[in-house]
């Protein structure tokens, strides 16, 4: 399966709001066109209705070639319904929802469908995501289709086994906003040190979006980054003593903050 039977047979969009419109954006920049997208949302966004050609909440294609789901676990009993028939062949089942394992859609649209989990983040909106993807034996041989559409709105990595998603999303999933909160702190903390707001929000953001492309493309490690930031003796290092506190600073808080979050994904998934 590749691209064009996407075109030929379409797309479903099973619930279309951050995450779907994020990615839908992505695809209509050159990969799809609005034709060969059928969007089921039962309240769509003024952007959505704005789309011309889009097939929203029109009539299915019989055999579309692949059914992206974008509804929120919570929401997964009432939507499926509505492309069960669907399931248990030809069509591929493309899930982004957190926790929401391969076997309960299994049990959900039946046995032989090719379903293919994956677990994309925020910044897939301005192209700049990662989705870590996993597949069961009847959707492995589009695991290629699916990297190619993921790969319109970032990075993509295959894991090795579903059991490693819920660590994904606590880490990559959901981290794009623990990085907002640190931000957030960033900028709160410079006002207390008697900044202006606008001022220590425009030094926080450059710096969270400046150091994060630097860890990126630098051939040198984070720590190693690290290290060239903090003079001996100098301010860094006055700082970091508190932020990497063992017991008190940032390594146990983040921690226990992708623990949680990877504990709800489990949990969402039962
Ligand atoms: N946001 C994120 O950072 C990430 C989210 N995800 C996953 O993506 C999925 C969607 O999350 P997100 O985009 O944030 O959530 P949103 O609430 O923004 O989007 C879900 C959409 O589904 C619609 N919807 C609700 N009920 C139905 C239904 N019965 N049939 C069709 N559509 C329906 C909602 O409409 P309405 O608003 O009217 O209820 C809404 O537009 C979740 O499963 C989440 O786990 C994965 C990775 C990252
Ligand atoms: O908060 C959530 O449940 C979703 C999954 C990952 C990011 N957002």
């Amino acid at each position: 399966m590749n691209v064009n039977d996407l075109r030929e047979r379409g797309l479903v969009l099973l619930g279309c709001g951050k995450m779907g419109s994020a990615m839908l954006e992505g695809w209509l920049k050159g990969a799809l066109e609005p034709r060969d997208v059928w969007v089921i949302d039962p309240q769509p966004s003024d952007w959505l209705r704005s789309i011309d050609g889009l097939n929203l909440n029109a009539d299915l294609p019989e055999r579309p070639a692949l059914v992206l789901v974008a509804v929120k676990p919570q929401m997964m009993e009432d939507a499926l319904p509505q492309v069960k028939t669907l399931g248990g062949g030809g069509t591929v089942f493309l899930s982004v929802a957190a926790g929401t394992t391969i076997e309960r859609y299994e049990r959900m649209l039946g046995d032989g469908t090719p379903v293919i989990r994956a677990m994309p983040n925020t910044p897939a909106a301005i192209g700049r995501g990662i989705t870590a993807l996993a597949a069961n034996a009847e959707g492995a041989p589009a695991l290629d289709l699916a990297e190619t559409l993921l790969s319109a709105v970032g990075q993509t990595v295959r894991l090795e086994t579903e059991d490693q998603m819920d660590a994904v999303t606590g880490v990559s999933g959901s981290g794009p906003a623990y990085v907002f909160h640190l931000i957030d702190c960033l900028a709160k903390a410079g006002e207390a040190e008697g900044l202006p707001p606008e001022l220590a929000m425009r030094l926080a953001k450059a710096t969270v979006g400046g150091a994060g492309q630097l860890a990126e493309n630098s051939p040198k490690s984070p720590e190693e980054l690290r290290r060239d930031v903090t003079s001996p003796g100098g301010t860094t290092k006055a700082g970091l003593d508190v932020l990497m506190d063992m017991e008190t600073g940032l390594p146990p808080l983040i921690r226990k903050t992708v623990a949680a979050a990877a504990a709800r994904a489990r949990e969402l998934g039962r």
